[in-house]
């Protein structure tokens, strides 16, 4: 069964709030096992009235919960899926300052109660990664666990392992999601279509570093921290690897890149020998050009190439299966998936937000309709597979496209997700608080939808 649960975080004042009231909230359970919460402003105005979400939460985490609290309650539990090969996927969604990257990332590397949830995660994936490499000799087999950073904005990821390196999102001819950068040409003129890094770390140590590196790359890439990475969506992937796996999958780049300029060729032939081969009357209608006979010997070749190439692709992905079915571990590929999603200052659902938008720039405004774009599709991913409904929406944004495989995993009937809800208790951010829970009650309530309760 698919799960998605929502989690309210209440982070406590910062010091410049010491002053301010704070918003009053009640919380709620309900035989469901979910809770609603209830807010109510320091005074009342326009925008500022009391809210009630419905019973869209699991849990509601409180100022005084630290991140090993939220780590028990909201990832632990998902480990053992990872160790049997699934997909987790972990959203902080919230205002900017609200606490999204002390949640997912951490501002503490040294003291364990303090690791964001990835970190956190990765020390407990690593010490029973450590466990199951004691009986492996063959060096080939250790698992390991393959980290890659990047940040999304539009459609392009900024990998943050690869010095911010641009990558396009795209749907392949294969109908999956690939994330791309610019071709390289290497030694010998070979070429390789850059894929977003992924950085295998053998010890919980060297990935904690990889991950330091590839963070401040996320703030020296940026004028100022809070302002930019609020409007990018940062992606953390840890995924159980082996150099079995990562051998067979550059294998497949590798052949993946040998097949573009072959591809290539084959289309270009086939245009060139069909424009040569039809003429416009001056009726505007295309006809057979009797000074030229289409040389289809030519595009046969071209296509004959085309599909050597495109065996030695099949052959090198059939060796990626071949890597999984051979290893005997249930683990190798689980991955967890950590998104601090941008800032929910940005989003804005007609249907429900009485909260006015903060005064943008052109810029800013459309970047906030891309990122309300990928938010919406979220919700809509997350309803339509709650409804089991047989087409889910991935194209609709970069998000969802990027999100495709991890939703889906290796075993898309039974895997987890979960969203933090980040959010101020100071009054002076009702409005960004309230924006926040209502977007999680969206998609809390979409999640908890099945047949028999779609709304029409
Ligand atoms: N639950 C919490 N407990 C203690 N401190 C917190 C908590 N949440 C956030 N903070 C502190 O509040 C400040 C802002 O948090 P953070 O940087 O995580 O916000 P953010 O939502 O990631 O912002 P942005 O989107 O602008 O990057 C940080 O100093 C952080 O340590």
């Amino acid at each position: 069964m698919h799960q998605f649960k929502v989690y309210p975080r209440w982070r406590p004042l910062s010091p410049g709030e010491a002053t301010t009231p704070e918003i009053q909230r009640t919380h709620n359970q309900h035989d469901s096992g979910r809770v609603s919460t209830s807010l109510t402003p320091a005074s009342r105005s326009l925008t500022e009235r009391p809210w009630k979400s419905e019973a869209a939460f699991t849990r509601v985490f409180e100022a005084n919960d630290n991140n090993k609290v939220v780590f028990e309650a909201a990832v632990a539990p998902t480990l053992p899926h990872v160790l049997d090969g699934r997909s987790c996927n972990f959203f902080a969604y919230g205002h900017s300052g609200s606490g999204k990257s002390h949640t997912i990332i951490g501002y503490d590397f040294e003291n364990s109660d303090e690791f964001g949830l990835c970190l956190a995660a990765a020390r407990h994936l690593s010490d029973a990664l450590t466990d199951l490499n004691r009986d492996i000799s063959n060096p080939a087999e250790e698992l390991g666990i393959g980290i890659r950073v990047f940040e999304l904005r539009k459609n392009v990821a900024f990998d943050l392992l690869n010095k911010r390196c641009q990558c396009y999102v795209r749907e392949g001819s294969d109908g999956k999601t690939h994330i791309r950068g610019e071709t390289e040409v290497l030694e010998k003129g070979k070429v390789r279509v850059r894929p977003i890094v992924t950085k295998p770390c053998w010890s919980f140590e060297e990935l904690r570093q990889e991950l330091l590196a590839g963070l401040k790359l996320r703030a020296t890439g940026t004028s100022t921290i809070h302002d930019q990475s609020s409007r990018t969506h940062a992606v953390l992937e840890l995924e159980i690897v082996t150099r079995a796996l990562l051998e067979a999958r550059d294998a497949v780049i590798d052949r993946q890149s040998e097949l573009v300029p072959v591809g290539k060729r084959a289309t270009d032939i086939y245009i060139e020998e069909n424009s040569k081969g039809f003429i416009q009357t001056p009726e505007g209608k295309y006809v057979p050009n009797p000074d030229y006979q289409i040389d289809q010997a030519r595009i046969d070749a071209a296509e004959a190439k085309k599909a050597e190439f495109e065996s030695y692709v099949q052959q090198a992905e059939d060796r990626v299966r071949h890597v999984f079915e051979s290893c005997g571990r249930a683990c190798l590929g689980g991955k967890l998936v950590f998104v601090d999603l941008a800032g929910s200052e940005y989003y804005h659902d007609k249907t429900t937000s009485a909260v006015p938008r903060p005064k943008q720039t052109p810029q800013e405004q459309q970047e906030g309709r891309q990122i309300n774009t990928d938010l919406l599709a979220l919700k809509e991913v997350i309803r339509a597979r709650a409804l089991k409904q047989a087409r889910i929406p991935f194209r609709s944004s970069p998000l969802t496209m990027v999100l495709r495989d991890h939703f889906l995993g290796s075993n898309s009937s039974d895997s987890y997700s979960a969203m933090i809800l980040t959010v101020s208790p100071s009054s002076d951010q009702f409005a960004a608080t309230m924006n926040t829970l209502k977007y999680g009650n969206l998609v809390g309530v979409a999640s908890g939808e099945n047949k028999r309760t779609v709304r029409k």
